[in-house]
Protein backbone atom coordinates (compact mmCIF):
# COMPACT_ATOMS: atom_id res chain seq x y z
CA UNK A 1 0.00 0.00 0.00
CA UNK A 2 2.99 2.45 1.04
CA UNK A 3 4.50 1.74 -2.65
CA UNK A 4 1.47 2.21 -4.52
CA UNK A 5 1.14 5.51 -2.70
CA UNK A 6 4.85 6.91 -3.14
CA UNK A 7 3.77 5.71 -6.99
CA UNK A 8 0.62 7.85 -7.14
CA UNK A 9 2.82 10.65 -5.96
CA UNK A 10 5.50 10.82 -8.22
CA UNK A 11 3.08 10.24 -10.95
CA UNK A 12 0.63 12.86 -9.70
CA UNK A 13 3.10 15.03 -8.66
CA UNK A 14 1.03 15.47 -4.94
CA UNK A 15 -1.99 15.92 -7.51
CA UNK A 16 -2.66 12.53 -6.29
CA UNK A 17 -6.65 12.81 -6.38
CA UNK A 18 -6.74 13.15 -10.09
CA UNK A 19 -4.73 9.74 -10.71
CA UNK A 20 -7.72 7.69 -8.69
CA UNK A 21 -10.15 6.92 -11.52
CA UNK A 22 -7.11 5.00 -13.23
CA UNK A 23 -6.44 3.19 -10.58
CA UNK A 24 -10.04 2.26 -9.61
CA UNK A 25 -10.44 1.28 -13.42
CA UNK A 26 -6.68 -0.84 -13.44
CA UNK A 27 -8.23 -2.50 -10.44
CA UNK A 28 -11.26 -3.85 -12.19
CA UNK A 29 -9.32 -4.35 -15.37
CA UNK A 30 -7.05 -6.68 -13.09
CA UNK A 31 -10.23 -8.21 -11.48
CA UNK A 32 -11.77 -9.11 -14.54
CA UNK A 33 -9.25 -10.85 -15.87
CA UNK A 34 -8.58 -12.98 -12.77
CA UNK A 35 -12.36 -13.44 -12.23
CA UNK A 36 -13.40 -14.03 -16.06
CA UNK A 37 -12.27 -17.28 -16.28
CA UNK A 38 -13.69 -18.26 -13.46
CA UNK A 39 -16.85 -16.42 -13.85
CA UNK A 40 -18.49 -19.70 -14.98
CA UNK A 41 -18.11 -21.70 -11.73
CA UNK A 42 -18.53 -18.37 -9.20
CA UNK A 43 -21.70 -17.34 -11.00
CA UNK A 44 -23.21 -20.74 -11.48
CA UNK A 45 -26.22 -21.52 -9.86
CA UNK A 46 -27.52 -25.09 -8.94
CA UNK A 47 -30.73 -25.26 -11.16
CA UNK A 48 -33.70 -23.40 -12.13
CA UNK A 49 -36.67 -22.45 -10.18
CA UNK A 50 -36.46 -20.64 -6.38
CA UNK A 51 -33.07 -22.10 -5.56
CA UNK A 52 -31.93 -19.48 -4.04
CA UNK A 53 -34.94 -18.69 -1.71
CA UNK A 54 -35.28 -22.69 -0.76
CA UNK A 55 -31.62 -22.53 0.31
CA UNK A 56 -32.32 -19.34 2.32
CA UNK A 57 -34.60 -20.98 4.45
CA UNK A 58 -31.88 -22.61 6.46
CA UNK A 59 -29.92 -20.68 8.99
CA UNK A 60 -26.22 -19.49 8.65
CA UNK A 61 -24.52 -16.23 8.13
CA UNK A 62 -25.12 -13.04 6.70
CA UNK A 63 -25.63 -13.76 3.11
CA UNK A 64 -23.49 -10.29 0.74
CA UNK A 65 -24.24 -9.67 -2.42
CA UNK A 66 -21.43 -11.85 -4.78
CA UNK A 67 -19.90 -12.74 -1.96
CA UNK A 68 -22.02 -14.78 -0.07
CA UNK A 69 -20.72 -16.06 2.96
CA UNK A 70 -17.27 -16.94 1.60
CA UNK A 71 -16.04 -13.86 3.77
CA UNK A 72 -16.41 -16.17 6.64
CA UNK A 73 -14.51 -19.57 4.88
CA UNK A 74 -11.02 -20.12 6.32
CA UNK A 75 -9.34 -19.25 3.48
CA UNK A 76 -5.83 -19.08 4.41
CA UNK A 77 -5.20 -22.91 6.23
CA UNK A 78 -8.28 -24.58 5.02
CA UNK A 79 -7.29 -27.83 5.99
CA UNK A 80 -5.84 -27.10 9.39
CA UNK A 81 -8.71 -24.95 9.89
CA UNK A 82 -12.32 -26.23 8.47
CA UNK A 83 -12.80 -29.12 10.80
CA UNK A 84 -12.34 -26.61 13.80
CA UNK A 85 -14.63 -24.22 11.63
CA UNK A 86 -17.69 -26.53 11.16
CA UNK A 87 -17.56 -27.41 14.81
CA UNK A 88 -18.11 -23.99 15.49
CA UNK A 89 -20.73 -23.57 13.17
CA UNK A 90 -22.69 -26.24 13.82
CA UNK A 91 -23.26 -24.80 17.42
CA UNK A 92 -24.22 -21.65 16.33
CA UNK A 93 -26.33 -22.30 13.37
CA UNK A 94 -27.53 -25.67 14.48
CA UNK A 95 -27.76 -29.28 12.69
CA UNK A 96 -28.67 -28.22 9.41
CA UNK A 97 -27.34 -24.88 7.89
CA UNK A 98 -26.24 -23.04 4.81
CA UNK A 99 -23.28 -21.28 3.34
CA UNK A 100 -23.19 -19.33 0.11
CA UNK A 101 -19.75 -19.69 -1.18
CA UNK A 102 -19.62 -17.02 -3.91
CA UNK A 103 -23.24 -17.92 -5.95
CA UNK A 104 -22.64 -21.43 -4.83
CA UNK A 105 -24.70 -23.03 -1.80
CA UNK A 106 -23.81 -25.52 0.16
CA UNK A 107 -25.77 -27.65 3.01
CA UNK A 108 -24.35 -28.98 5.92
CA UNK A 109 -26.24 -31.97 7.73
CA UNK A 110 -25.05 -33.24 11.22
CA UNK A 111 -28.41 -34.27 12.11
CA UNK A 112 -27.88 -38.09 12.45
CA UNK A 113 -30.89 -39.15 11.91
CA UNK A 114 -31.36 -37.02 8.70
CA UNK A 115 -27.99 -38.13 7.32
CA UNK A 116 -28.88 -41.63 8.08
CA UNK A 117 -32.23 -40.89 5.62
CA UNK A 118 -30.09 -39.35 2.85
CA UNK A 119 -27.54 -42.15 2.64
CA UNK A 120 -30.03 -45.17 3.07
CA UNK A 121 -32.10 -43.59 0.78
CA UNK A 122 -29.54 -42.95 -1.83
CA UNK A 123 -30.84 -39.32 -2.00
CA UNK A 124 -27.48 -37.44 -2.18
CA UNK A 125 -25.28 -40.53 -4.17
CA UNK A 126 -23.44 -38.08 -6.46
CA UNK A 127 -20.38 -36.66 -5.60
CA UNK A 128 -19.27 -33.09 -4.37
CA UNK A 129 -18.71 -31.61 -7.80
CA UNK A 130 -15.92 -30.03 -7.77
CA UNK A 131 -14.26 -32.44 -5.78
CA UNK A 132 -14.92 -34.97 -8.43
CA UNK A 133 -14.06 -32.32 -11.77
CA UNK A 134 -10.63 -32.26 -10.15
CA UNK A 135 -10.42 -36.22 -9.42
CA UNK A 136 -11.43 -36.63 -12.74
CA UNK A 137 -8.72 -34.53 -13.98
CA UNK A 138 -5.65 -35.71 -12.43
CA UNK A 139 -6.83 -39.44 -11.91
CA UNK A 140 -8.69 -40.39 -15.00
CA UNK A 141 -12.43 -41.35 -14.07
CA UNK A 142 -12.20 -43.72 -10.82
CA UNK A 143 -14.97 -45.23 -9.09
CA UNK A 144 -14.91 -42.66 -6.29
CA UNK A 145 -15.39 -39.77 -8.79
CA UNK A 146 -18.54 -41.27 -10.91
CA UNK A 147 -21.69 -39.77 -11.54
CA UNK A 148 -24.60 -41.88 -9.90
CA UNK A 149 -26.38 -42.89 -13.22
CA UNK A 150 -22.92 -45.01 -13.69
CA UNK A 151 -21.54 -45.74 -10.67
CA UNK A 152 -24.24 -48.94 -10.21
CA UNK A 153 -22.33 -50.48 -13.34
CA UNK A 154 -18.53 -49.88 -12.28
CA UNK A 155 -19.46 -50.97 -8.46
CA UNK A 156 -20.17 -53.74 -9.75
CA UNK A 157 -16.91 -54.09 -11.72
CA UNK A 158 -15.50 -53.81 -7.98
CA UNK A 159 -17.49 -55.85 -5.48
CA UNK A 160 -16.49 -59.47 -6.56
CA UNK A 161 -12.69 -58.67 -6.00
CA UNK A 162 -13.34 -58.04 -2.60
CA UNK A 163 -15.03 -61.38 -2.03
CA UNK A 164 -14.17 -63.34 1.70
CA UNK A 165 -11.75 -65.82 -0.31
CA UNK A 166 -10.11 -63.32 -2.03
CA UNK A 167 -9.31 -61.38 1.45
CA UNK A 168 -8.61 -64.43 2.87
CA UNK A 169 -6.07 -65.80 1.01
CA UNK A 170 -4.37 -62.03 1.21
CA UNK A 171 -3.94 -62.19 4.93
CA UNK A 172 -0.67 -63.94 4.94
CA UNK A 173 0.91 -61.18 2.52
CA UNK A 174 -0.41 -58.72 5.29
CA UNK A 175 0.98 -60.35 8.19
CA UNK A 176 4.44 -60.71 6.14
CA UNK A 177 4.27 -56.84 5.56
CA UNK A 178 3.90 -56.49 9.16
CA UNK A 179 6.98 -58.47 10.33
CA UNK A 180 8.69 -55.99 7.98
CA UNK A 181 7.48 -53.49 9.80
CA UNK A 182 8.48 -55.17 13.56
CA UNK A 183 11.64 -55.61 11.81
CA UNK A 184 12.02 -51.81 11.57
CA UNK A 185 10.79 -50.67 14.51
CA UNK A 186 13.38 -52.59 16.31
CA UNK A 187 15.86 -50.33 16.93
CA UNK A 188 13.08 -47.84 18.36
CA UNK A 189 12.58 -50.29 21.05
CA UNK A 190 13.38 -49.86 24.80
CA UNK A 191 13.66 -53.00 26.61
CA UNK A 192 10.64 -54.54 28.99
CA UNK A 193 11.04 -53.52 32.06
CA UNK A 194 12.19 -50.17 31.20
CA UNK A 195 11.64 -47.10 29.04
CA UNK A 196 14.49 -44.86 29.29
CA UNK A 197 16.19 -46.56 26.25
CA UNK A 198 13.12 -45.95 24.11
CA UNK A 199 12.87 -42.92 22.11
CA UNK A 200 10.06 -40.81 20.27
CA UNK A 201 9.48 -40.89 17.05
CA UNK A 202 6.65 -41.08 15.08
CA UNK A 203 4.73 -44.06 13.72
CA UNK A 204 2.76 -42.74 10.57
CA UNK A 205 5.47 -42.71 7.69
CA UNK A 206 6.98 -46.93 8.95
CA UNK A 207 2.70 -47.93 8.48
CA UNK A 208 2.40 -45.91 5.46
CA UNK A 209 5.22 -47.63 3.89
CA UNK A 210 3.84 -50.97 5.20
CA UNK A 211 -0.04 -50.04 3.96
CA UNK A 212 1.41 -48.90 0.71
CA UNK A 213 3.37 -51.76 -0.26
CA UNK A 214 0.20 -54.06 1.04
CA UNK A 215 -1.96 -52.08 -1.63
CA UNK A 216 0.41 -52.04 -4.04
CA UNK A 217 0.57 -55.54 -3.89
CA UNK A 218 -3.06 -56.60 -3.69
CA UNK A 219 -3.67 -54.58 -6.47
CA UNK A 220 -0.76 -55.08 -8.89
CA UNK A 221 0.04 -58.56 -7.82
CA UNK A 222 3.71 -58.59 -8.40
CA UNK A 223 6.84 -57.43 -6.81
CA UNK A 224 6.59 -54.11 -7.86
CA UNK A 225 10.41 -53.87 -7.43
CA UNK A 226 10.96 -55.74 -10.57
CA UNK A 227 8.87 -53.37 -12.81
CA UNK A 228 10.16 -49.81 -11.01
CA UNK A 229 12.60 -48.86 -8.81
CA UNK A 230 11.78 -48.39 -5.24
CA UNK A 231 12.17 -44.67 -5.32
CA UNK A 232 9.92 -44.67 -7.83
CA UNK A 233 7.45 -45.90 -5.71
CA UNK A 234 8.28 -43.68 -2.88
CA UNK A 235 7.80 -41.03 -5.21
CA UNK A 236 4.30 -42.06 -6.33
CA UNK A 237 3.56 -42.56 -2.25
CA UNK A 238 4.33 -39.08 -1.87
CA UNK A 239 3.00 -37.65 -4.99
CA UNK A 240 -0.61 -39.13 -3.48
CA UNK A 241 -0.30 -36.83 -0.82
CA UNK A 242 0.78 -33.84 -2.60
CA UNK A 243 -2.28 -34.04 -4.79
CA UNK A 244 -4.88 -35.07 -2.32
CA UNK A 245 -3.37 -31.82 0.06
CA UNK A 246 -3.29 -29.53 -2.75
CA UNK A 247 -6.68 -30.91 -4.06
CA UNK A 248 -8.26 -29.62 -0.78
CA UNK A 249 -6.77 -26.40 -0.53
CA UNK A 250 -8.07 -25.76 -4.08
CA UNK A 251 -12.07 -26.39 -2.97
CA UNK A 252 -11.54 -23.90 -0.67
CA UNK A 253 -10.26 -21.05 -3.03
CA UNK A 254 -12.87 -19.91 -5.65
CA UNK A 255 -10.25 -18.13 -6.85
CA UNK A 256 -8.71 -21.19 -8.52
CA UNK A 257 -11.44 -23.36 -9.96
CA UNK A 258 -11.15 -22.31 -13.38
CA UNK A 259 -8.21 -24.39 -14.81
CA UNK A 260 -6.71 -21.91 -16.49
CA UNK A 261 -5.87 -19.94 -13.65
CA UNK A 262 -4.87 -23.04 -11.64
CA UNK A 263 -2.21 -24.73 -13.74
CA UNK A 264 -0.59 -21.66 -14.15
CA UNK A 265 0.13 -21.33 -10.25
CA UNK A 266 3.10 -23.18 -8.34
CA UNK A 267 0.54 -25.68 -6.95
CA UNK A 268 -1.39 -26.40 -9.86
CA UNK A 269 1.78 -27.22 -11.47
CA UNK A 270 3.03 -29.16 -9.11
CA UNK A 271 -0.35 -30.89 -8.79
CA UNK A 272 -0.49 -31.92 -12.80
CA UNK A 273 3.76 -33.33 -12.72
CA UNK A 274 2.44 -35.51 -9.72
CA UNK A 275 -0.59 -36.87 -11.77
CA UNK A 276 1.63 -37.35 -14.46
CA UNK A 277 3.70 -38.92 -12.67
CA UNK A 278 1.31 -41.05 -10.76
CA UNK A 279 0.07 -42.01 -14.65
CA UNK A 280 3.65 -43.23 -16.13
CA UNK A 281 4.04 -45.28 -13.30
CA UNK A 282 0.81 -47.09 -13.14
CA UNK A 283 1.73 -47.59 -16.99
CA UNK A 284 4.79 -48.67 -16.96
CA UNK A 285 3.13 -51.34 -14.10
CA UNK A 286 0.76 -52.25 -16.84
CA UNK A 287 3.10 -52.91 -19.48
CA UNK A 288 5.31 -55.40 -17.07
CA UNK A 289 1.58 -56.79 -16.01
CA UNK A 290 1.01 -57.48 -19.75
CA UNK A 291 4.40 -59.39 -20.45
CA UNK A 292 4.23 -61.56 -17.50
CA UNK A 293 0.19 -62.12 -18.29
CA UNK A 294 2.10 -63.55 -21.85
CA UNK A 295 4.59 -66.03 -19.87
CA UNK A 296 1.86 -67.24 -17.23
CA UNK A 297 -1.47 -68.92 -18.11
CA UNK A 298 -3.30 -66.71 -16.54
CA UNK A 299 -6.71 -67.78 -17.19
CA UNK A 300 -6.06 -70.75 -15.34
CA UNK A 301 -5.45 -68.67 -11.88
CA UNK A 302 -8.50 -66.47 -11.83
CA UNK A 303 -8.97 -67.29 -8.50
CA UNK A 304 -5.68 -66.02 -7.21
CA UNK A 305 -6.00 -62.89 -9.38
CA UNK A 306 -5.49 -59.48 -8.93
CA UNK A 307 -7.14 -56.29 -9.12
CA UNK A 308 -4.81 -55.13 -12.14
CA UNK A 309 -5.42 -58.44 -14.05
CA UNK A 310 -9.27 -57.91 -13.42
CA UNK A 311 -9.56 -54.84 -14.34
CA UNK A 312 -6.92 -55.64 -17.60
CA UNK A 313 -9.67 -58.37 -18.47
CA UNK A 314 -12.81 -56.03 -18.20
CA UNK A 315 -10.08 -53.51 -20.41
CA UNK A 316 -9.43 -56.14 -23.08
CA UNK A 317 -13.31 -57.09 -23.12
CA UNK A 318 -13.45 -53.19 -23.97
CA UNK A 319 -15.99 -52.64 -21.03
CA UNK A 320 -13.24 -50.18 -19.36
CA UNK A 321 -11.54 -47.41 -21.40
CA UNK A 322 -7.77 -46.80 -21.13
CA UNK A 323 -8.65 -43.66 -18.61
CA UNK A 324 -10.92 -45.95 -16.74
CA UNK A 325 -8.59 -48.29 -16.18
CA UNK A 326 -6.06 -45.93 -15.09
CA UNK A 327 -8.31 -44.11 -12.97
CA UNK A 328 -9.37 -46.99 -11.68
CA UNK A 329 -5.66 -48.66 -10.46
CA UNK A 330 -5.25 -44.79 -8.92
CA UNK A 331 -8.43 -45.14 -6.96
CA UNK A 332 -7.35 -48.59 -5.58
CA UNK A 333 -3.88 -47.97 -4.39
CA UNK A 334 -4.94 -44.24 -3.26
CA UNK A 335 -8.04 -45.23 -1.74
CA UNK A 336 -6.23 -48.73 -0.02
CA UNK A 337 -3.17 -47.67 1.22
CA UNK A 338 -3.58 -44.29 3.14
CA UNK A 339 -6.47 -45.62 4.63
CA UNK A 340 -5.92 -48.49 6.26
CA UNK A 341 -2.34 -46.47 7.84
CA UNK A 342 -4.10 -43.63 9.31
CA UNK A 343 -6.53 -46.44 11.17
CA UNK A 344 -3.98 -48.00 12.53
CA UNK A 345 -1.49 -45.12 13.70
CA UNK A 346 -4.40 -44.08 15.02
CA UNK A 347 -5.52 -47.28 16.99
CA UNK A 348 -2.26 -47.37 18.37
CA UNK A 349 -2.89 -43.74 19.34
CA UNK A 350 -6.04 -44.51 21.75
CA UNK A 351 -4.62 -47.49 23.17
CA UNK A 352 -1.06 -45.63 24.28
CA UNK A 353 -3.89 -43.38 25.94
CA UNK A 354 -5.84 -46.21 26.85
CA UNK A 355 -3.56 -48.68 28.39
CA UNK A 356 -6.20 -50.59 30.49
CA UNK A 357 -8.20 -51.60 27.00
CA UNK A 358 -4.36 -52.16 25.18
CA UNK A 359 -4.17 -54.54 28.33
CA UNK A 360 -7.03 -56.40 27.79
CA UNK A 361 -6.32 -56.80 23.95
CA UNK A 362 -3.37 -58.18 24.85
CA UNK A 363 -5.21 -60.76 26.75
CA UNK A 364 -7.45 -61.62 24.06
CA UNK A 365 -4.83 -62.04 22.19
CA UNK A 366 -2.98 -64.65 23.97
CA UNK A 367 -6.37 -66.98 24.88
CA UNK A 368 -7.10 -66.83 21.18
CA UNK A 369 -3.44 -67.69 20.05
CA UNK A 370 -2.12 -69.85 23.07
CA UNK A 371 1.33 -71.40 22.53
CA UNK A 372 1.25 -68.84 19.08
CA UNK A 373 1.41 -65.61 21.06
CA UNK A 374 4.49 -64.24 20.46
CA UNK A 375 5.25 -66.33 17.44
CA UNK A 376 5.62 -63.77 14.83
CA UNK A 377 6.28 -66.16 12.08
CA UNK A 378 2.71 -67.94 13.03
CA UNK A 379 0.43 -65.82 10.07
CA UNK A 380 -3.04 -65.46 11.29
CA UNK A 381 -6.38 -66.59 9.29
CA UNK A 382 -9.76 -65.50 8.91
CA UNK A 383 -10.94 -67.91 11.46
CA UNK A 384 -8.41 -66.09 13.87
CA UNK A 385 -8.92 -63.22 13.33
CA UNK A 386 -12.92 -63.24 13.68
CA UNK A 387 -11.86 -64.31 17.47
CA UNK A 388 -9.92 -61.02 17.97
CA UNK A 389 -13.64 -59.70 19.33
CA UNK A 390 -12.41 -56.90 21.70
CA UNK A 391 -9.79 -55.76 19.23
CA UNK A 392 -12.54 -55.25 16.99
CA UNK A 393 -14.49 -53.10 19.29
CA UNK A 394 -11.72 -50.98 20.12
CA UNK A 395 -10.90 -50.05 16.52
CA UNK A 396 -14.46 -49.52 16.41
CA UNK A 397 -14.28 -46.64 18.76
CA UNK A 398 -10.75 -44.94 17.17
CA UNK A 399 -13.17 -45.06 14.55
CA UNK A 400 -16.29 -43.08 16.28
CA UNK A 401 -13.87 -40.69 17.56
CA UNK A 402 -11.52 -40.09 14.57
CA UNK A 403 -13.88 -40.90 11.52
CA UNK A 404 -11.12 -41.18 8.90
CA UNK A 405 -13.71 -39.59 6.49
CA UNK A 406 -14.80 -36.43 8.53
CA UNK A 407 -17.13 -35.03 6.08
CA UNK A 408 -18.85 -36.92 3.00
CA UNK A 409 -18.59 -34.43 0.59
CA UNK A 410 -21.81 -35.49 -1.68
CA UNK A 411 -24.54 -33.70 -4.14
CA UNK A 412 -28.19 -34.07 -4.07
CA UNK A 413 -29.36 -36.40 -6.41
CA UNK A 414 -33.59 -34.63 -6.40
CA UNK A 415 -35.36 -32.25 -4.60
CA UNK A 416 -35.12 -33.69 -0.79
CA UNK A 417 -38.35 -32.22 1.31
CA UNK A 418 -37.52 -32.45 4.59
CA UNK A 419 -40.34 -33.50 7.69
CA UNK A 420 -40.40 -29.40 8.85
CA UNK A 421 -41.31 -28.57 4.95
CA UNK A 422 -38.16 -26.85 3.86
CA UNK A 423 -36.44 -28.95 0.44
CA UNK A 424 -32.87 -29.43 -0.03
CA UNK A 425 -32.81 -28.43 -3.98
CA UNK A 426 -31.66 -31.14 -6.20
CA UNK A 427 -27.43 -30.53 -7.58
CA UNK A 428 -26.85 -28.48 -4.35
CA UNK A 429 -23.43 -29.84 -3.08
CA UNK A 430 -24.80 -31.45 0.71
CA UNK A 431 -21.68 -32.22 3.07
CA UNK A 432 -22.41 -35.27 5.78
CA UNK A 433 -20.75 -34.01 8.86
CA UNK A 434 -20.03 -37.30 10.36
CA UNK A 435 -17.22 -35.70 12.94
CA UNK A 436 -19.98 -34.10 14.78
CA UNK A 437 -22.24 -37.24 13.82
CA UNK A 438 -20.43 -39.54 16.17
CA UNK A 439 -20.43 -37.25 19.12
CA UNK A 440 -24.29 -37.12 19.18
CA UNK A 441 -25.37 -38.11 22.92
CA UNK A 442 -28.67 -39.42 21.00
CA UNK A 443 -26.93 -42.64 20.00
CA UNK A 444 -23.66 -42.30 21.61
CA UNK A 445 -23.61 -41.53 25.24
CA UNK A 446 -21.17 -39.86 27.07
CA UNK A 447 -19.39 -39.16 23.32
CA UNK A 448 -16.13 -37.89 24.49
CA UNK A 449 -15.51 -40.98 26.30
CA UNK A 450 -13.28 -43.94 24.78
CA UNK A 451 -15.86 -46.85 25.75
CA UNK A 452 -15.40 -49.97 22.95
CA UNK A 453 -18.22 -52.22 24.35
CA UNK A 454 -20.66 -49.80 22.96
CA UNK A 455 -20.09 -51.33 20.27
CA UNK A 456 -21.23 -54.63 21.72
CA UNK A 457 -25.22 -54.93 21.68
CA UNK A 458 -24.89 -54.79 17.98
CA UNK A 459 -24.43 -51.92 15.03
CA UNK A 460 -25.61 -48.30 15.63
CA UNK A 461 -27.08 -46.83 13.06
CA UNK A 462 -25.37 -43.73 13.59
CA UNK A 463 -22.35 -45.22 13.36
CA UNK A 464 -20.44 -44.74 9.64
CA UNK A 465 -16.91 -44.45 9.53
CA UNK A 466 -17.17 -46.03 5.95
CA UNK A 467 -20.10 -44.52 5.14
CA UNK A 468 -23.96 -45.72 4.31
CA UNK A 469 -25.63 -46.87 1.34
CA UNK A 470 -24.90 -46.79 -2.49
CA UNK A 471 -21.50 -45.40 -2.43
CA UNK A 472 -20.18 -46.58 1.14
CA UNK A 473 -16.68 -47.81 0.99
CA UNK A 474 -16.51 -50.61 -1.21
CA UNK A 475 -12.93 -52.00 0.86
CA UNK A 476 -14.28 -51.92 3.98
CA UNK A 477 -13.99 -55.71 5.13
CA UNK A 478 -10.52 -55.62 3.33
CA UNK A 479 -9.57 -52.45 5.54
CA UNK A 480 -11.04 -53.85 8.40
CA UNK A 481 -8.91 -56.88 8.12
CA UNK A 482 -5.86 -54.91 7.44
CA UNK A 483 -5.86 -52.97 10.70
CA UNK A 484 -6.89 -55.81 12.76
CA UNK A 485 -3.78 -58.02 11.21
CA UNK A 486 -1.60 -55.11 11.81
CA UNK A 487 -2.55 -53.86 15.11
CA UNK A 488 -2.67 -57.37 16.84
CA UNK A 489 1.44 -57.83 15.26
CA UNK A 490 1.68 -54.25 16.68
CA UNK A 491 0.66 -55.26 20.05
CA UNK A 492 1.81 -58.56 20.13
CA UNK A 493 5.76 -57.68 19.78
CA UNK A 494 5.40 -53.95 21.68
CA UNK A 495 3.91 -52.24 24.82
CA UNK A 496 2.82 -49.29 23.23
CA UNK A 497 2.90 -45.34 24.90
CA UNK A 498 2.62 -41.92 23.46
CA UNK A 499 3.77 -38.66 24.67
CA UNK A 500 0.62 -36.86 22.70
CA UNK A 501 -2.60 -35.93 24.60
CA UNK A 502 -5.61 -36.20 22.15
CA UNK A 503 -6.11 -32.21 21.96
CA UNK A 504 -2.22 -32.20 20.89
CA UNK A 505 -2.76 -34.24 17.46
CA UNK A 506 -2.46 -31.91 14.82
CA UNK A 507 -4.93 -32.59 12.45
CA UNK A 508 -5.06 -31.70 8.44
CA UNK A 509 -8.00 -32.16 6.37
CA UNK A 510 -7.79 -33.47 3.04
CA UNK A 511 -10.55 -35.66 2.37
CA UNK A 512 -9.36 -37.85 4.89
CA UNK A 513 -8.18 -36.64 8.33
CA UNK A 514 -4.63 -36.75 8.86
CA UNK A 515 -2.67 -36.40 11.88
CA UNK A 516 0.67 -34.25 11.26
CA UNK A 517 2.33 -36.83 13.42
CA UNK A 518 1.40 -39.84 15.95
CA UNK A 519 4.41 -39.83 18.68
CA UNK A 520 4.75 -43.17 20.21
CA UNK A 521 7.21 -44.90 22.45
CA UNK A 522 7.81 -48.75 22.16
CA UNK A 523 8.95 -51.38 24.79
CA UNK A 524 9.44 -55.03 23.70
CA UNK A 525 6.72 -57.09 25.63
CA UNK A 526 7.91 -60.19 27.77
CA UNK A 527 6.30 -63.48 26.14
C1 LIG B 1 -10.14 -48.78 7.41
C2 LIG B 1 -10.00 -48.12 6.36
C3 LIG B 1 -11.04 -47.40 5.52
C4 LIG B 1 -11.96 -46.45 5.87
C5 LIG B 1 -12.22 -45.89 7.25
C6 LIG B 1 -12.66 -46.08 4.65
C7 LIG B 1 -13.69 -45.15 4.58
C8 LIG B 1 -14.40 -44.87 3.43
C9 LIG B 1 -15.55 -44.00 3.38
C10 LIG B 1 -16.14 -43.25 4.55
C11 LIG B 1 -15.98 -43.98 2.09
C12 LIG B 1 -17.21 -43.24 1.55
C13 LIG B 1 -16.93 -41.86 1.07
C14 LIG B 1 -18.25 -41.21 0.73
O1 LIG B 1 -19.30 -41.70 1.11
O2 LIG B 1 -18.23 -40.16 0.10
C15 LIG B 1 -15.12 -44.83 1.32
C16 LIG B 1 -15.25 -45.05 -0.03
C17 LIG B 1 -14.41 -45.86 -0.74
N1 LIG B 1 -13.39 -46.65 -0.24
FE1 LIG B 1 -12.85 -46.80 1.68
N2 LIG B 1 -12.15 -46.80 3.61
C18 LIG B 1 -11.17 -47.63 4.10
C19 LIG B 1 -10.42 -48.54 3.40
C20 LIG B 1 -10.54 -48.76 2.05
C21 LIG B 1 -9.77 -49.74 1.33
C22 LIG B 1 -8.75 -50.67 1.95
C23 LIG B 1 -10.13 -49.65 0.04
C24 LIG B 1 -9.58 -50.55 -1.03
C25 LIG B 1 -9.36 -50.31 -2.18
C26 LIG B 1 -11.13 -48.61 -0.07
C27 LIG B 1 -11.74 -48.17 -1.23
C28 LIG B 1 -12.79 -47.28 -1.29
C29 LIG B 1 -13.45 -46.90 -2.53
C30 LIG B 1 -13.11 -47.37 -3.93
C31 LIG B 1 -14.48 -46.02 -2.18
C32 LIG B 1 -15.50 -45.37 -3.12
C33 LIG B 1 -16.71 -46.26 -3.19
C34 LIG B 1 -17.79 -45.78 -4.13
O3 LIG B 1 -17.88 -44.58 -4.42
O4 LIG B 1 -18.55 -46.64 -4.55
N3 LIG B 1 -11.36 -48.10 1.18
N4 LIG B 1 -14.16 -45.36 2.15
Amino acid sequence: MISLFSFVDVLGKKETGNLYPYLVFLLVVILFIVLFPNLKTVLWRPNKGNVSGAIDEFPGPLKLPFLGNSYVWPLFHPSKEILGWTRAAVKKWGPVFRMWNFSRPYIFISSSDLAIKLLREGLVDDKFEYLKNVSVAINGVGLVALDSEVHPKHRKLWNPFFNLKRIENSIGYMHSEGLKLLETLESLAGENSTSCRSQVFDLLPYVAHCTFDIACRICFGVDLNEAVSRDCLHQYCSDLHTISVNITERVFRPWLRSDWIYYKTTEGRKTKQCAERGANLIKKVIEFKRETRKCTDHKHQIANTCFLDRMLDLHEQGVLTDTQLLGELNVFVSAGSDTSGIVICIVIFYLSLHPEHQEKIVQELQEVLGSDFGNSSCPFTWDILKQFKYLELCIKECLRLFPLVPILPRRSTENIKLEDGRVIPRGVDVFINVDVIHRDPKYFPDPNIFRPERHSEGPIPAFMPFSIGNRNCVGQVYGMVTVKTIVAQLLMAYNWETTQREEDLQILYQTLQVPESVKCKIRKRLV
